[in-house]
């Protein structure tokens, strides 16, 4: 689409604009914002405009996308994912990226949130006339996230979480034969991301904390992130001015305590200086590390690093559910282990005492893995 040029200039005689409040982009309409990416004082249609041209040229310079492909967007029915649905369906009538776009929920079982938000997404999915698709973690794994919080206590709620929506998601798309999922990961998560794994010193997910695509190996399912340069703050802008229906109320659960603190420490210093999301992006990018060889084992000659150093085998597939690992046993089977063993205790004392239910309550409150 062409840029289209202000309809109401600055020499409207009825309605005339200071110099200075002038959009600094097209020079005359009034500005009414103010960039947070770079501060710049633009108006709504010039906000709109560089806003969503930014996300096309993302898609376009990393190549994204193939005519013809099919494409799920991870639809939580919070405002990233909900101005990703928009965007997308938006760019792609807009440069014909002829891509087929499909909205994939995880219902994690979070009463009070996820059924809320859900309702949400299926709202969005008439407004834009997109087909959806929900998965849950109760039709997938037998337990809900609030089973698994009052079993497993909340502190570790995120892990369970994360190991079981990236797979719910993965076997989603499978299901519906699609090979790619986009999801709202802004620039502000992946900075946060970047900075957590400086912090921990964690070298493996640094070297991948920036990847625009990612697929694991041996995986059919490639995901990528269309908003990896995109400000938290003006996704938040644009769905306010789009008037987009989306849900706002934070996850019930602990969100993950590390990373809580890596985001407020990226708050401070994008207070202090905007640009420091895009930068801190920018450095993970152009980080050079030390050649695996040099950081792992020593290697035979043709043996791939990874598979000597964790086992992992190309292609492997979990030998409990069958589903696609890097392990002899998925993380999310690892998981239910400890979780059924739990679920098997806690049904044992209760049904061995008189005072059981306080029994198990006080286990609940104590148990953690
Ligand atoms: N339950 C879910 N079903 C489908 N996709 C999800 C779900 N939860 C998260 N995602 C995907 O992962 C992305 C990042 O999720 P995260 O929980 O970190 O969220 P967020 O920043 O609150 O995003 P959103 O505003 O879209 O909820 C989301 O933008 C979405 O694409």
């Amino acid at each position: 689409m062409s840029w289209a040029p202000p309809s109401d200039p600055v020499n409207n005689k009825s309605k005339p604009i200071k110099i200075s409040q002038l959009c600094e982009l097209c020079h005359c309409r009034k500005a009414i914002l103010k960039r947070p990416k770079n501060l710049q004082k633009i108006c709504k249609e010039c906000f709109y405009y560089v806003f969503e041209t930014e996300i096309h040229n993302t898609i376009v310079t990393n190549n994204l996308f193939q005519r013809g492909e099919r494409v799920a967007v991870g639809a939580s029915g919070g405002k990233d994912s909900t101005v990703l649905a928009h965007i997308m369906k938006l760019l792609n009538e807009r440069h014909d990226y002829g891509i087929d776009i499909t909205l994939l929920s995880v219902d994690e079982g979070i009463v009070g949130y996820r059924d809320d938000s859900l309702a949400t997404v299926k709202r969005n999915q008439k407004q834009y006339g997109l087909p959806l698709e929900i998965v849950s973690f109760k039709e997938l794994y037998n337990w809900t996230m609030d089973e698994i919080v009052a079993t497993a206590g909340i502190r570790n709620s995120c892990t369970y979480c994360g190991v079981f929506r990236r797979q719910s998601l993965d076997r989603g798309a499978q299901k519906l034969n699609i090979h790619h999922v986009i999801t709202g990961h802004n620039a502000d998560d992946m900075a946060e991301t970047v900075l957590m794994n400086i912090l921990r010193g964690d070298v493996a997910r640094l070297e991948k904390s920036t990847a625009i695509i990612t697929q694991s190996s041996g995986s059919p399912i490639k995901r990528s992130k269309p908003f990896k340069y995109s400000y938290q703050k003006e996704i938040v802008l644009y769905a306010h001015y789009k008037k987009l229906d989306y849900f706002s109320t934070e996850c019930t659960y602990a969100p993950e305590a590390f990373r809580g603190t890596a985001r407020e420490l990226m708050k401070n210093l994008e207070a202090v200086r905007p640009s420091c999301i895009i930068d801190i992006i920018h450095s993970g990018e152009n980080l050079v590390l030390k050649e695996k060889e040099q950081r792992f084992k020593k290697l035979a000659p043709g043996q791939d690093p990874l598979t000597v150093n964790s086992g992992f085998i190309d292609g492997n597939r979990c030998e409990r559910c069958g589903y696609l690992s890097s392990n002899k046993i998925c993380k999310a089977c690892m998981l239910l282990e400890g979780l059924e063993k739990n679920r098997a205790t806690i049904i044992l004392e209760k049904d061995s005492s008189v005072d059981g239910a306080a029994r198990v309550m006080r286990t609940l409150e104590h148990l953690s893995f």
